[in-house]
């Protein structure tokens, strides 16, 4: 059975969820599942705007069926060309042998790559700033390479101010009915899962973000739809887009502490949680605490782009950083992040190596400031080793008052 929603007139949303699958990328976990969107524009011409994952395609399918009611297909615009939104282009070109894929030289580079079917009689190729009227709709497209893929463009509807942003501004999660943002309480339910899809899937290119973002400044938008999660509209746009901002310039969202810890047998634990009660003791106030083995990386990360400081605790273990702190700082490393402070504390038992493992990585990541002397415990910590623990909680503290 169909399921479509018309978010304005003539457009609709044609996509659906999956709630199902265990791990986006088969790395991030969806514990409320994720969504697929897509849109399809009924005009003098008819366009659909991206297609969905390959587990939800008979329902699109059926919602493409119904939506244009016996029309025909005239344009399929590709803003993204990842597996999870271009699984149908196939199918599509079989059902409407006549439709236009409307990408630019990039897209076409992938399809070639991913698809044995010959479509490039379909093609229709376009350029930064080129427009495609549909009638009383004219779709103009600007080019935001790497907010996500090389190919990427966003397409803006100029007759609404409609910005479809390929995997810009959405979210991990499923829909529960409501497809606008200003129909939920976006904090309380929503906001942490669309960070941990920021973070972890485009954290890589802030830089990227905050081009595109530059380029459509002076734009009047009056809705944002995304490929994943869901649509902005209004005066609540400019929520989405203070955070985007901050996001991609490595800017932490709120002064606080996050600790990350590995710990095998307990000793760098009681370590953390001793220097977490000293922080309390110095009035810090909502800190977060995550074992490495235990939490998945993605909801650390998180946590890590959104706090200003950040202590990591580790072993050390067969003469190497633990290896879930080391993947933990490999992969923040890799994503970007910068402009943090940073805490380290290692523990070994007879040679040494989980702090310099961590010093290293940390060195090799930009705008990192260190605060307080790092400590290398030996085994557990001992009541002679307190007073360094208190020194360390003081530089902590006195760095949030900065
Ligand atoms: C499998 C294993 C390998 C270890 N390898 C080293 C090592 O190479 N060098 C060292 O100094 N300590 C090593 N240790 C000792 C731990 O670093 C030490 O026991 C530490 O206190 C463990 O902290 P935890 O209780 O938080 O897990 C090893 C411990 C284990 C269990």
């Amino acid at each position: 059975m169909h399921n479509i929603y018309e978010i304005s007139p003539s457009i609709y949303w044609i996509g659906g969820s999956d709630r199902r699958l265990e791990r986006f990328e088969n790395m991030f976990p969806l514990p409320n599942g994720v969504a697929y969107n897509s849109y399809l524009i009924l005009d003098e011409k008819t366009a659909v705007l991206d297609t969905v994952d390959s587990s939800i395609s008979a329902l699109y399918l059926e919602n493409i069926t119904h939506a244009l009611n016996g029309r025909s297909l005239d344009y399929l615009i590709i803003n993204h060309m990842e597996p999870d939104h271009c699984a149908n282009i196939e199918e599509i070109v079989r059902r409407y042998p006549n439709v236009k894929l409307v990408g630019n030289q990039k897209t076409f580079q992938l399809m070639r790559q991913y698809y044995s079917l010959d479509m490039s009689s379909n093609y229709y190729e376009v350029k930064e700033g080129n427009e495609l009227s549909l009638g009383s709709h004219t779709l103009r497209f600007y080019f935001a390479p790497m907010v996500h893929w090389p190919e990427v463009m966003f397409t803006y509807e100029t007759s609404k101010g409609i910005l479809f942003s390929a995997d810009a501004f959405g979210s991990f999660g499923a829909f529960a009915g409501n497809l606008f943002a200003d129909e939920v309480e976006y904090d309380s339910y929503y906001l942490d899962e669309a960070r941990r899809y920021y973070t972890n899937i485009v954290g890589r290119y802030g830089p990227q973000v905050q081009a595109i973002m530059k380029k459509l400044a002076g734009l009047k938008i009056t809705m944002i739809c995304s490929l994943h999660g869901l649509i902005w509209r209004g005066e609540n746009i400019s929520y989405i887009l203070d955070k985007y901002d901050l996001w991609s310039r490595y800017v932490p969202e709120k002064k606080g502490v996050v600790l990350a810890y590995a710990s095998m047998y307990g000793n760098t634990e009681n370590v953390m949680n001793s220097l977490a009660i000293k922080l309390a003791k110095r009035g810090i106030k909502d800190m977060r605490m995550y074992d490495v083995s235990k939490t998945h990386p993605s909801y650390i990360i998180s946590d890590v782009f959104k706090y200003s400081n950040v202590v990591f605790g580790s072993p050390t273990y067969n003469m190497h950083l633990y290896f879930m702190m080391d993947s933990l700082l490999r992969e923040l490393a890799v994503l970007g992040i910068k402009n943090r402070n940073v805490t380290l504390l290692g523990n070994h038992s007879w040679s040494s190596a989980a702090l310099k493992g961590m010093t290293e990585i940390v060195e090799s990541m930009k705008e990192m400031t260190l605060v307080g002397t790092p400590i290398d415990i030996k085994s557990t910590l001992k009541p002679e080793n307190e007073h360094e623990l208190d020194a360390i909680a003081d530089a902590i503290a006195e760095s949030l008052k900065e």
